[in-house]
């Protein structure tokens, strides 16, 4: 189907839908950890972060990015590059839109319906290997609109699950699942966040909430667990130390050299020990890319036999 998001995302190779059943369980930290090491997958990766969680927009700020301005061209918006002159991490949010720092979306269902709509056809994202959408939490109308705009580029999508791993979280994460298998969306896997607590001292690792659940899950499901981050006050410290201060006001904040040290800040934390973890939940998410590429090349050349 030959659609304005169709020819957009036809030079975008893999998208990556991130869910959570509940909110404030990370899925936003996660999709920027995700992002990040995608990044850092290939001198040359170039990845995309689309922030549709329109009534809550966070990555704009844990990409140290908040307040930037986004251009219009002739052909669209132009993304902000978290990377600076790089170019190679392109961010949209809702947030970039906004014009206070603070200021709240209070739409109606077809508002935010338009506004992904044009996300998803009006950036110039350009040549893509990997676009990480950030959702809100639940299964709502965003869920909807998104998938309703992408099934003319069902085969190119996945989605990683995240959870924590109180019985609540869990329960809404199967919700989340049953959504994700109803839509026919493959799923990449699931991650445990804030697995335990890591003391910054001694490195013992406690487990404030019960732990193991979304391993448990995962398992009985048939999904991939693509592993367990712990509640890490380092992680914290670097997503608080690379936002912009309180009150910048969106014109200060033109040049694109600002971006650069913010994201340098964050990069070093995938150099730290901590960041392992997800280096080892990045080798899974790429192995389960290839597993779905391969089962759906397989599905359609079956058909055209
Ligand atoms: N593993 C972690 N260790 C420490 N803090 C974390 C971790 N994961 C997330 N956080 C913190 O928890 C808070 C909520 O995280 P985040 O915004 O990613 O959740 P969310 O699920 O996207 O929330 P929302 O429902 O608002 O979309 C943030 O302040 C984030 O920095
Ligand atoms: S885990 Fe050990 S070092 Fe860390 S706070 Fe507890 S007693 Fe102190």
């Amino acid at each position: 189907m030959d659609t304005p998001v169709a020819r957009r995302c036809s030079s975008i190779k893999r998208i990556i839908i991130v869910l959570s059943g509940k909110g404030g369980v990370g899925k936003s930290s996660v999709s920027t950890q995700l992002a990040l090491s995608l990044y850092g997958s290939s001198p040359s990766a170039r990845v995309g972060i689309l922030d549709v969680d329109l009534t809550g927009p966070s990555i704009p700020r844990m990409l140290g990015i908040d307040g930037h301005p986004v251009h219009q061209s002739s052909d669209g918006w132009v993304p902000v590059f978290a990377d600076g002159t790089e170019a190679r991490m392109a961010c949209m949010s809702v947030g970039f839109l906004l014009k206070k720092k603070g200021d709240s979306v209070v739409w109606r269902g077809p508002k935010k319906n338009g506004m992904i709509r044009q996300f998803l056809s009006d950036v110039r994202w350009g040549e893509l290997d990997y676009l990480v959408i950030d959702t809100p939490p639940g299964t709502s109308d965003e869920h909807l609109s998104l998938l309703e705009h992408l099934a003319p580029v069902h085969s190119k999508l996945s989605a990683v699950i995240v959870t924590t791993p109180q019985a609540v979280a869990l329960t809404d994460a199967m919700k989340c699942l049953s959504f994700a298998r109803a839509v026919n969306l493959p799923i990449l896997g699931l991650i445990e966040n804030m697995s335990g607590y890591v003391c910054p001292c001694c490195g013992e690792v406690s487990n404030v909430f019960s732990t193991g659940g979304g391993e448990a899950m995962a398992q009985r499901e048939g999904l991939t667990f693509l592993g367990s981050l712990p509640v890490d006050t380092e992680l914290v410290t670097l997503l608080d130390a690379s936002s912009n201060p309180d009150g910048v006001e969106t014109s200060e904040l033109n040049s694109i050299d600002d971006v650069s040290s913010s994201f340098k800040l964050l990069r070093s934390y995938q150099a730290t020990p901590s960041s392992k973890l997800f280096a080892d939940i990045l080798t899974k998410v790429l192995s389960s890319l290839g597993r779905i590429s391969q089962a759906g090349n397989e599905t359609s050349n079956g058909q055209a036999s």
